[in-house]
């Protein structure tokens, strides 16, 4: 089996470049994490199964992984561009409540839709016990000594706060490579700023006010930017300069070129030698999912949650499917006959694996399968494996070094599958193998899991097995009038009887 190198598409040069570690058998990743003042919503969820299959793949290539997932809980502005109110604070005035209310919500919605999407959460190479979340408001402290760092070279201060200069730092906005004094243009400005692109590191409370989130600076009180904080949480978590940033692909246009000003600005004030001075060597961005009228937001008031796919009968993994079908650099729209789509797909793998699981229950549950997934090594040492074609094998590993080329592993998958000569055992392990990367869960899924009743259904799973079992009876005695009165009985409960479904699906819910 030959390994590919990995190779990941990087922003600054908008090219596709080979992995090369700052760390050598490590990876060190940084995630902008959620905003925890509203649900988020399925197009927030694409970034982080993104960012989750890079870790994946990272792990899989056997780098000990550090991977960062911030919870921002102030700063961010309802203009990304530094203008508009902390969503926080707005969110927690509308509702009449703390802001550390809404944020603790929020927060476990986030971590519940984390959880439900099979997405790893935060890493920590060599100590897994200890990796955590990192909180913004925990941080304020290092913002403040961050800010003060590079106060006197790179930033000036207004009545509003203070703020940092993008003329003083070399090709601002490269990231974005459209930072123009036009482009920036809409944005509304603050009177005083030097450069329309300047923003805020410290937004000051105004005078005679009182925020519910501030804090003693040497600027006044007030609260962080938004930027600021991952700039602190990526280099001291991390160490400048570290491997990969990741983000949705609205951060390339203000808030990373933002916090590549800052950590160009605090890199060259402490003497740090980052020849490209970007904080990360690699920035990678994913594309939108997007609905028929336009980017999903959750700032417009309706938009979609998990939550509603699950309330509506679909298994949360098959949105995880419905993005593993796209690569992360392309638009995806959402559909829900797309979502149908990605069920079914995923619905004929999970019956597939449970076959494969039914012929050596004794094998499968004497776990042959590596705790924390596979790894390139592990596979390649792997008896059982290497009874695949070397074709099957040597794609796994190609298609994610691709550029994480996602879709591609998926056909892979279905390859493998289809390997009947091949035993059992050796096709089971090379689908868990895959799935190490994809993360759809399928050593574990079940296809009763992913028949889920949705939540406007008006008869209960077990009411419907009881009046199947009557049916089989009724069908048995030959009693086809009997039959034919369940059938239409559970129909008009919205249940429809799939007699002979090649899926083995009983019944669905129309
Ligand atoms: N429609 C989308 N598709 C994919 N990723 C998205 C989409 N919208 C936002 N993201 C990404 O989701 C992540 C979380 O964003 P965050 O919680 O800050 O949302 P937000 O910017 O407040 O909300 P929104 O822009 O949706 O109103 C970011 O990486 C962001 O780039
Ligand atoms: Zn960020």
């Amino acid at each position: 089996m030959t390994e590919t190198p990995l190779q990941l598409f990087n922003s600054l040069i908008r090219e596709v470049e080979t992995f090369t570690p700052v760390h050598p058998g490590e990876a060190r990743v940084y995630t902008c994490g959620p905003t925890v003042y509203n649900y988020p919503h399925i197009g927030n969820m694409r970034a982080y199964v993104f960012a989750d299959v890079l870790g994946r793949t990272l792990s899989w290539k056997g780098y000990d992984l550090t991977h960062i997932i911030n919870i921002t809980d102030v700063g961010h502005l309802t203009d990304d561009a530094d203008e508009g109110e902390d969503k926080m604070e707005k969110m927690a005035a509308e509702r009449a409540q703390s802001i550390w209310d809404i944020a603790k919500h929020y927060t476990e919605a986030y971590w519940a839709d984390v959880k439900a999407l099979n997405i790893r959460g935060p890493m920590q190479a060599g100590k897994p016990e200890a990796a955590n979340w990192s909180v913004a408001t925990d941080y304020i402290d290092e913002m403040i000594e961050f800010a003060k760092g590079i106060a006197d070279k790179h930033c000036y201060e207004l009545d509003s706060g203070l703020y940092f200069d993008v003329s003083t730092v070399d090709d601002y906005g490269r990231l974005a490579r459209a930072v123009t004094e036009e482009g920036e243009g809409r944005i509304e400005t603050v009177e005083g700023k030097r450069n329309a692109a300047d923003f805020a590191i410290w937004r000051k409370t105004p005078a005679g006010q009182k925020r519910q989130m501030e804090w003693d600076s040497p600027w006044g009180k007030g609260a962080p930017g938004w930027h600021l904080e991952c700039s602190v949480m990526g280099g001291k978590l991390l160490g400048f300069p570290f491997d990969i940033h990741t983000g949705g692909i609205d951060h390339r246009e203000i808030h990373h070129p933002n916090e590549i000003a800052q950590n160009q600005a605090h890199c060259c004030t402490n003497g740090l030698d980052v020849a490209e001075n970007s904080g990360a060597r690699i920035w990678m961005h994913n594309n939108f999912l997007v609905e028929r009228s336009g980017k999903m937001s959750k700032s417009s008031g309706e938009f979609l949650r998990l939550q509603l796919l699950i309330d509506k009968g679909y298994h949360p993994l098959a949105y995880r499917m419905m993005c593993l079908q796209a690569h992360y650099r392309s638009e995806l729209e959402f559909s829900w006959e797309g979502l149908e789509a990605a069920l079914t797909r995923l619905k004929r793998i999970v019956m597939q694996v449970e076959n494969l699981k039914s012929r050596h229950p004794e094998l499968v549950s004497a776990s042959i399968f590596p705790l924390g997934g596979w790894t390139l090594k592990q596979v390649q040492g792997d008896e059982d494996i290497s009874q695949l074609p070397v074709s099957n094998i040597d794609a796994i590993d190609a298609t994610v070094s691709n550029d994480l080329n996602t879709a591609v592993a998926l056909v892979t998958l279905d390859a493998i599958l289809l390997q009947k000569n091949v035993s059992p055992i050796a096709r089971l392990k090379a689908v868990s193998a895959v799935d190490s990367i994809l993360g759809l869960d399928l050593m574990v899924l079940t296809r009763k899991d992913l028949r889920i009743r949705p939540k406007a259904a008006e008869i209960t799973e077990a009411e419907i097995e009881a009046e199947l079992i009557r049916r089989k009876e009724a069908k048995v005695e030959k009693d086809f009038a009997t039959s034919d009165a369940i059938r239409a009985t559970l129909a008009a409960k919205g249940v429809e009887v799939m007699d002979g479904d090649p899926l083995g699906w009983e019944w669905k819910l129309g």
